[in-house]
């Protein structure tokens, strides 16, 4: 089975350890949720795990394959993907042409295929296929991000604040997408501000505090013991 094995990670923002020492295994199907205050390092994790961010030390492994500190194109291509947080879609270019540059480095026909079958996922994309990106709501621009990532035909998919300022209606329709891409074999990290959702479609849950984590193991622990997650959110 697939998995994507972090170990040891530390990622320096500035003059701290934004992740210090973490280790964590995602698994090929398996929802593993990330909670956490603000500030606690769950986008640096996310952005030093796709190759944006420099990493101080410690490995990042997909099916055995080092991928830390490679280029976010070798990451990508060798199956993880991930959805910064803030919908940062390009907002001048239509739909499709995000879509399509979310592709580049594949032949076009591939790209093309998977641009497809995004929109067999979001209609409400294909609808839209000419839109300027950034006239689009939020909702629809999160769609677009995530459906950005999809086109790379990701293996794993880290999921940052997908949420964040959207209606519960999208958030329910986004989610729906997420839990269909893990049944269909996709590992997910996701990130979430809304705890009880997250805590709700996982299938392990993690807390994570001034760059370590403080908590891995069942949703159900969290939810029954909810001072677990609030000791986290005042460590802070
Ligand atoms: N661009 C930056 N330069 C320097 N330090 C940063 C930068 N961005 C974040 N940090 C610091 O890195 C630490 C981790 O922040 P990070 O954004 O990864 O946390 P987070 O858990 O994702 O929180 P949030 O949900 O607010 O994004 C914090 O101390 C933060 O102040």
């Amino acid at each position: 089975m697939s998995r994507v094995v972090i170990n040891n990670l530390s990622v320096r923002r500035g003059n701290k350890l934004a992740v210090d020492n973490l280790s964590l295994t995602l698994e090929a199907g398996k929802i593993t949720a990330l909670l956490g205050p603000n500030g606690a390092g769950k986008s640096s994790l996310v952005l030093a795990l796709a190759g944006v961010l420099p990493v101080e030390g410690g490995t990042v492994e997909i099916d055995g394959q080092l991928v830390s500190a490679k280029a976010p194109e070798v990451i990508r291509a060798a199956g993880l993907a991930a959805v910064p947080e803030g919908h940062r879609v390009l907002a001048g270019l239509s739909v499709h042409d995000n879509l399509l540059a979310a592709g580049f480095g594949h032949k076009a026909s591939v790209a093309e295929e998977a641009v497809a079958d995004v929109y067999g996922i979001f209609p409400e994309l294909a609808e839209r296929k000419a839109q300027k990106a950034g006239s689009m709501s939020g909702g629809q621009q999160q769609m677009l991000a995530l459906g950005q990532a999809l086109v790379a035909r990701p293996k794993f998919i880290l999921a940052d604040e997908m949420s964040l300022g959207l209606s519960p209606l999208i958030v329910k329709r986004l989610m729906g997408v997420v839990v269909k891409l893990a049944e269909q074999g996709t590992g997910i990290l996701l990130i979430e501000q809304f705890t009880h959702i997250a805590l709700k479609l996982a299938d392990e849950a993690n807390v994570m505090s001034r760059g370590r984590l403080t908590f891995s193991g069942a949703p159900g622990k969290l939810i029954d013991e909810p001072d677990i997650l609030h000791r986290a959110y005042l460590a802070q």
